[in-house]
């Protein structure tokens, strides 16, 4: 699908918005409340109120685009409906419950807009460093510091590309040691045979843990060089990251080398691998 580059604005300004807004009542609620409301669901993650409110945060605004929308807290859209939709989005509204209810700060509102079955464009906004990360299909990937946290929030296509920074920041290692990201949850022997054989290469490789998908940011900044995932995550975990790598030149590939697939009957990703080949 060909969007026109007024469309992708609209669309991107629109879910801009969204995440900042979400990520506002996230942020009062991460500083404000003493009880999150946790509970498990029926997969075993937790989810809190901050979750639930960021969701309707998101759908509202998101609704006005006509778009249908699938979200890691509205999932329950049989895949007969679904699997003819060409175009969606596709959101995880806090991404790092675990991390949020820790209270690391390593969480983050996620929206991305899937055509083709495709990542198109994606917003990730990490409202602990007022950042938002960015990537359209026209002018590539972005990070813009300095966003504010704001439930009213309404910037123009300008204002969110003003002094937005090009990703890669850094197109080489500049001297720093590789560095391989890990999720925070304990990961298995085809995971730390991986690294072990990253290392020989790399003897002196850092290995760096952190939740949500501020791993595909860093990747995409250009402060990282490798990711490996080999327990359980959804769509919704890498569409908008992989939207982000892929403008700033990172590939994300099954551990045969296959591109993900998005809008599958199970949304569930396989295993994979995110490398750097600057
Ligand atoms: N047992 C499980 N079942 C389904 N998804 C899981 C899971 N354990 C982790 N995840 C996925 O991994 C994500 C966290 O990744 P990370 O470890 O990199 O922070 C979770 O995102 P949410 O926090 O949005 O639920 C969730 O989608
Ligand atoms: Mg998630």
């Amino acid at each position: 699908m060909c969007l026109a580059r007024e469309q992708t604005d609209f669309l991107l300004t629109r879910a801009f918005n969204a995440a900042v807004s979400a990520g506002a009542k996230i942020y009062e609620i991460y500083t404000s409340y003493d009880d999150f409301g946790v509970s498990l669901k029926a997969d075993s993650t937790p989810i809190t109120i901050a979750d639930r409110q960021a969701h309707s945060i998101i759908a509202k605004r998101l609704a006005q685009t006509r778009i249908p929308i699938l979200s890691e807290e509205g999932r329950d859209i049989l895949y007969e409906e679904r699997q003819n939709w060409d175009l969606f989005w596709l959101v995880d509204p806090l991404d790092g419950t675990r991390q949020f209810i820790e209270r690391t700060g390593e969480f983050t509102i996620n929206i991305a807009l899937i055509a083709d079955n495709k990542p198109l464009l994606g917003v990730i906004y990490h409202p602990c460093s007022d950042t938002v990360y960015l990537s359209d299909p026209d002018r590539g990937a972005f990070s813009k510091v300095g966003v504010r946290v704001s439930q009213t929030t309404e910037y123009t296509v300008n204002e969110i590309f003003r002094d937005a920074r090009k990703l890669p920041l850094h197109n080489e290692q500049g001297g720093r040691s590789a560095r391989l990201l890990l999720s925070r949850v304990r990961e298995s022997n085809v995971a730390h045979d991986f690294i072990e054989n990253v290392r020989t290469d790399h003897p002196d490789l850092q290995v760096l843990e952190y939740g949500s998908s501020l791993k595909l940011c860093l990747l995409a900044e250009g402060s990282a060089d490798y990711y490996i995932r080999t327990t359980q995550t959804m769509e919704w975990d890498t569409a908008a990251g992989e939207a982000i790598m892929r403008g700033a030149g990172v590939r994300i590939c099954d551990l045969h080398g296959n591109d993900l697939q998005y809008n599958k009957e199970k949304l569930e990703n396989p295993p994979f691998l995110c490398k750097c080949s600057r």
